[in-house]
């Protein structure tokens, strides 16, 4: 066991995923299933600028500090090719402040709408650790809003491959196809590669 221990392998918590975002939470959870013991907080960490993977890593240390147990958390961009991926992780503000019709007039000027969903995860197993990043992207297009407008902007993002936008699939379509369930895929396959032992603090 003290080599185990040594490796750092494992989990005296469960995997606490910390997010602001409940329509996030919902769909985590259903994605993650049972295949990593997991609990929830709700907290808005802060978020410095940057590369989306920069500002997961520094968005984990703060919740593993926050949480001193493991932490996952996510940040996620809709980047608009012709913007040279802006939004990107700025989108939160860009929806708050512009709505759906906004984001679709930025793109107004230009021929190309194509755009990607990007969700990166970080992983940490505690405050001393090192966060791992996990990357998951899907591809489409900025369209005018269609669909149910409960999350984000579900509405004017159009998958490549498909008529519908994320907002109008069903659920279980847009999980097996999102930008979260590919970086979530790469999670889980961590943690059955790493052998996690889940040996909780007596
Ligand atoms: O506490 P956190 O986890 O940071 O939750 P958040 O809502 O602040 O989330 P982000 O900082 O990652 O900002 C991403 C924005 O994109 C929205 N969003 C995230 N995932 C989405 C998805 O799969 N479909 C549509 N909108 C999404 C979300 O509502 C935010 O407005
Ligand atoms: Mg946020």
């Amino acid at each position: 066991m003290a080599a185990v221990k040594a490796s750092g392998l494992v989990l005296s918590r469960p995997v606490t995923f910390v997010t602001s975002n409940a329509k996030k939470l919902e769909e985590v959870r259903t994605i993650l299933g049972e295949s990593i013991p997991f609990q929830s907080l709700k907290l808005d960490v802060p978020e410095l600028q940057g590369e989306p993977e920069d500002i997961s890593r520094e968005k984990a240390r703060l919740a593993a500090i926050e949480v001193g147990g493991p932490v996952l958390v996510e940040d996620t961009c809709l980047c608009f090719n012709a913007l040279k991926g802006l939004p990107g992780p700025y989108i939160k503000w860009f929806l708050q402040k512009l709505g759906h019709e906004g984001l679709n007039n930025l793109l107004m000027a230009y021929k190309d709408k194509s755009a990607y969903a990007l969700c990166a995860f970080s992983f940490m197993n505690g405050p001393d650790a090192e966060p791992i990043t996990f990357l998951g992207k899907t591809p489409g297009k900025i369209v005018p809003a269609r669909g149910p407008t409960d999350f984000g902007w579900d509405p004017i993002f159009q998958p490549d491959g498909y008529e519908q936008t994320y907002a109008e699939m069903p659920k279980e379509e847009k999980n097996k196809i999102s930008h979260r369930y590919r970086a979530l895929a790469q999670v889980k396959s961590h943690f059955t590669e790493a052998g996690y032992i889940f040996q909780p603090d007596s």
